[in-house]
C-alpha cells in the first residue's frame, strides 16, 4: 500500500545541514521549496501551500487568511526563520489551531552586537566619516581638534524602547563601555524579573529603572536603542513628538522593525540637528530604499540593510531551528521554541 505522503513548503534555499536534516525526510514528506535568493513569489507560495501540512517561511512572507486559506485545513505548523512575527496573523492560527515556530534565542548575541556597532556608529559618526574618505575628501579635511568630533558613550544614560532578550544582551555589552544609567519601557513589566535573561536587572552595577513613559525615556536618554516587536501600539511610537522631546546630542538606533520609527520624523529630526545621529538596521518600506531616498541624504544616520542576525553561525542556527520546528509541528512533538497561541492575542501596551 502506497502512503501519500505529506507536503512541506519551504520558501527559501537552506544552509548546508539545515538543508541536509530537510533533504533527509523527502522519502516522508513532499518538500516543495522555493530555488532562488530572491524572496519568494506570493502567488507561488499561495499555489503550493495548497494541501501542505507545514510551511517554513521567511519574514517577508506574510501568513495571514489568505495563505491559511489557500493551504487548507490539513495545515498543522509554521516555522518562521526570525525572532519577529509581525508578519504572521496569530490570530488566525490560533483559530484553525496551527503551530506557530520561531528562532528568538539562537539571534540575541547577533543582534545586540549590531546594536553596539550601531550607537558607536551614531555616536562616532561612522557613516559620515567612511563616506568622506570614500569620496576622496580627506585631503580638504586634514587632522583638527574638532574633526567629526561626536558624543562618547562613557557616561551615557541608555533608553531601551522594548526590554527584552536581545536589549538585555545590548545592555550587558554597554556596561564595559562605562554608562552610567539605564531605563526602560516595557509592554510586559510585570514579567521582568522572570525575563531577566542575564541576571542583569536583578544585580546591576547601575541603576536599572523604568521609564513610566515615552515622554520620559525620550527626554532621559542620550543613546535610545529601539528593540520592540512591531505591533499596533508601537507603529510610529517615535515620532515628531518623540524626537522633539530627546536631547540634541542624542541617538537613536533601531534593531527592531523599521515601522516603529516614523522616517519621515526621523529625517525631519535629523535635518533640523533636533538629535545628533541614528543608526538604522531596519527602516519602514524596506527593502525598496531607492538611491534617492531622503534618509540617504542625511549624513548622520547610518543604515544597514536588516543584518541583524547575519553571522555566518547564527543563520546556520536559525535554519536549523527552523528546520527542527517546522518537523515538530508535523509531529505534535516540541518545538525548539514556539510561540504560545493559546490564548486571545492582546496588543501589548507600551
Ligand atoms: O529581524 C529579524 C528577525 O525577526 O529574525
Amino acid at each position: 500500500m502506497t502512503m501519500t505522503k505529506r507536503k512541506v513548503v519551504v520558501t527559501r534555499q537552506l544552509i548546508d545541514e539545515a538543508q541536509i536534516l530537510l533533504d533527509a525526510k523527502r522519502e516522508e514528506l513532499e518538500v516543495v521549496q522555493w530555488q532562488s535568493e530572491k524572496p519568494c513569489d506570493r502567488s507561488w507560495l499561495l499555489d503550493n501551500a495548497k494541501d501542505a501540512t507545514g510551511i517554513l517561511v521567511m519574514l517577508s512572507d506574510k501568513v495571514d487568511e489568505e495563505l491559511l486559506e489557500a493551504a487548507g485545513s490539513q495545515l498543522k505548523a509554521i516555522a518562521s526563520f526570525s525572532v519577529g512575527t509581525d508578519h504572521v496573523d496569530r490570530d488566525a492560527l490560533r483559530k484553525r489551531k496551527i503551530r506557530l515556530g520561531y528562532t528568538p534565542t539562537c539571534l540575541t548575541d547577533a543582534v545586540a552586537d549590531l546594536t553596539i556597532m550601531l550607537i558607536l556608529m551614531a555616536q562616532r559618526r561612522g557613516g559620515e566619516s567612511i563616506a568622506k574618505v570614500m569620496k576622496g575628501e580627506w585631503p580638504q579635511m586634514p587632522w583638527h581638534p574638532l574633526l567629526m568630533t561626536g558624543p562618547q558613550i562613557r557616561g551615557s544614560t541608555v533608553g531601551f524602547l522594548g526590554f527584552g532578550r536581545i536589549a538585555q544582551a545590548s545592555l550587558q555589552r554597554l556596561l564595559p563601555f562605562g554608562i552610567k544609567r539605564v531605563i526602560y519601557l516595557t509592554s510586559k513589566p510585570g514579567q521582568l524579573a522572570k525575563e531577566d535573561h542575564f541576571g542583569l536587572i536583578k544585580d546591576c552595577a547601575i541603576p536599572i529603572e523604568p521609564a513610566q513613559s515615552a515622554d520620559r525615556l525620550a527626554k532621559e536618554s542620550d543613546v535610545v536603542v529601539v528593540g520592540c516587536a512591531l505591533t499596533s501600539s508601537t507603529k510610529h511610537l517615535v515620532s515628531t513628538d518623540f524626537f522633539n522631546k530627546m536631547k540634541k546630542l542624542a541617538v537613536i538606533v533601531n534593531i527592531a522593525r523599521g515601522p516603529v520609527i516614523d522616517t519621515d520624523a526621523l529625517v525631519k529630526a535629523l535635518d533640523e540637528e533636533q538629535i545628533f545621529g541614528a543608526g538604522l538596521d531596519v527602516i519602514e518600506n524596506e527593502p525598496n530604499i531607492q538611491a534617492d531616498h531622503p534618509i540617504l541624504k542625511q549624513p548622520r544616520c547610518v543604515l544597514v540593510p536588516h543584518i541583524g542576525s547575519a553571522t555566518i553561525e547564527t543563520r546556520e542556527q536559525m535554519a536549523m531551528e527552523s528546520v527542527k520546528n517546522l518537523l515538530a509541528g508535523l509531529t505534535g512533538e516540541p518545538m525548539v521554541n514556539e510561540v504560545e497561541l493559546s490564548s486571545v492575542t492582546e496588543t501589548p501596551k507600551y
